[in-house]
């Protein structure tokens, strides 16, 4: 928008706000009824019998109420406009926005409210809020919301804080659509089992113990087997099914802690973002690096490997959720282990593995989620650990690329 026309909307938009839609159509109903003296073109004066002024016809009338009709409608445009535009707003944006004028403050106040209201943005079963009780930064973690991993990013810009349905995220089968051609060769199928929960019928179900870092791994049916997402061999195909928020801690930033007691075993996030190559992962990681020592980032890279059973080799998987992933982006570390399993689960047919979150034990209500980084190794610009755990080492373990 050019700065004459941007001035424009402004002047038009604070009049027209402060007018206020109902506000004028109140003022015409008003004008139809009393027909007030001030509009009479003799300048006033007594008119008996509510008649009409003489020289004042219909027509005067029906032009001073499409005017009055004319700037509630650009009010209402307005108000329309501002939900259609900011929701889509970073928010420098959004702030600069705010700024110009009322109508665009009142809605640029809304989309952060709901913003701070639901990370997840719709996405998810439950809505999963900000809450800052330091009040030393923004509200809310701007990033874009996407409930499964990705291999290449899907949309540019998203939109956030909108009161229509919630954009669309990448579904569970993207997984599947970065795989592997081993599908495509049918070295794997799925399962046509009628009921996948009897474990013995089902080949793709099994939990192992001991896969990549010392975790667990777990099988699923995956999308060439001919059950839907309602199989309950799908446990972490269904997205967050618990309630979480995302409190913000003076030393630590934001984690994310449970709003609900949640039982030792229960499942509780993928980590979501985009899988990149080790190669891009050096890159990106190294220029995180660089940005951390000007501004705020909190990267979110994890490296994730596999020993294959073979023992010689190791499947190395790179997860980016710094800038578009799910709220698992905002779990710290805890020197202790803390109080998640990380477990690889492969969908029957995938050849990547995703990385969930699954209760290890019996958490209450308000408690922070927490993992173990990984084995620490100092690196020479290690970050302070301010796990507040016993067993704290006092710094955070960080990927050796
Ligand atoms: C994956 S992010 C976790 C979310 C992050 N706290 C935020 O505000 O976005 C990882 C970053 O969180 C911070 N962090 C995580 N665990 C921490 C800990 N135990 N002590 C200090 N900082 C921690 C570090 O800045 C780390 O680089």
């Amino acid at each position: 928008m050019g700065r004459g026309g941007g001035r424009n909307e402004v002047d038009r938009g604070r009049y027209l706000f402060a007018a206020g839609a109902n506000g004028a159509n109140a003022a015409a109903d008003r004008l139809f009824t009393r027909r007030p003296a001030a509009f009479a073109p003799n300048g006033g004066g007594k008119m008996p019998n509510q008649t009409k002024p003489k020289h004042f016809n219909n027509d005067d009338y029906r032009g001073i109420m499409s005017q009055t009709e004319k700037k509630s409608t650009n009010a209402e445009n307005m108000e329309h406009w501002a939900e259609l535009v900011l929701p889509w707003l970073p928010p420098p944006a959004l702030s600069a926005a705010s700024s110009t004028c009322r109508s665009f403050r009142v809605a640029a106040a809304a989309v952060t409210s709901r913003r701070v209201a639901d990370a997840a943005r719709g996405l998810e079963t439950y809505p999963i809020p900000f809450c800052n009780p330091t009040s030393d930064s923004p509200p809310y973690f701007y990033f874009l919301y996407s409930r499964f991993s990705f291999s290449s990013i899907p949309t540019s810009s998203q939109p956030w804080g909108g009161i229509s349905s919630p954009p669309v995220a990448a579904n569970p089968s993207s997984i599947d659509a970065f795989i592997s051609s081993a599908a495509e060769t049918n070295l794997f199928s799925g399962c046509e089992c009628a009921d996948c929960s009897l474990e013995d019928e089902c080949s793709c179900s099994g939990f192992h113990g001991g896969g990549g870092m010392g975790m667990g791994s777990l099988s699923e049916c995956g999308a060439d087997c001919l059950c839907g997402l309602e199989c309950a061999n799908r446990i972490t195909q269904k997205g967050i099914q618990v309630r979480l928020k995302i409190v913000r801690d003076l030393k630590k930033g934001w984690g994310l802690h449970a709003d609900q007691v949640l039982c030792r075993g229960e499942f509780i996030c993928e980590y979501a973002g985009e899988f990149v190559t080790t190669k891009e992962a050096r890159r990106r990681l190294h220029a995180y690096d660089e940005l951390a020592s000007t501004t705020k980032v909190s990267p979110a890279l994890l490296v994730v490997r596999e020993h294959l059973p073979s023992g010689k080799a190791c499947l190395r998987v790179n997860i980016d959720a710094t800038n578009i992933g799910n709220v698992a982006r905002f779990i710290n570390h805890s020197c202790d282990g803390g109080n998640l399993m990380a477990v690889l689960v492969r969908n029957s047919g995938s050849f990547l593995p995703r990385l969930c979150f699954f209760a290890a034990l019996d958490i209450s209500e308000g408690e922070e989620l927490t993992f173990s980084y990984g084995d620490a190794r100092l690196r020479q610009k290690d970050s302070p650990c301010f796990c507040r755990k016993e067993a704290c080492l006092g710094f955070l373990p960080s990927e050796e690329t």
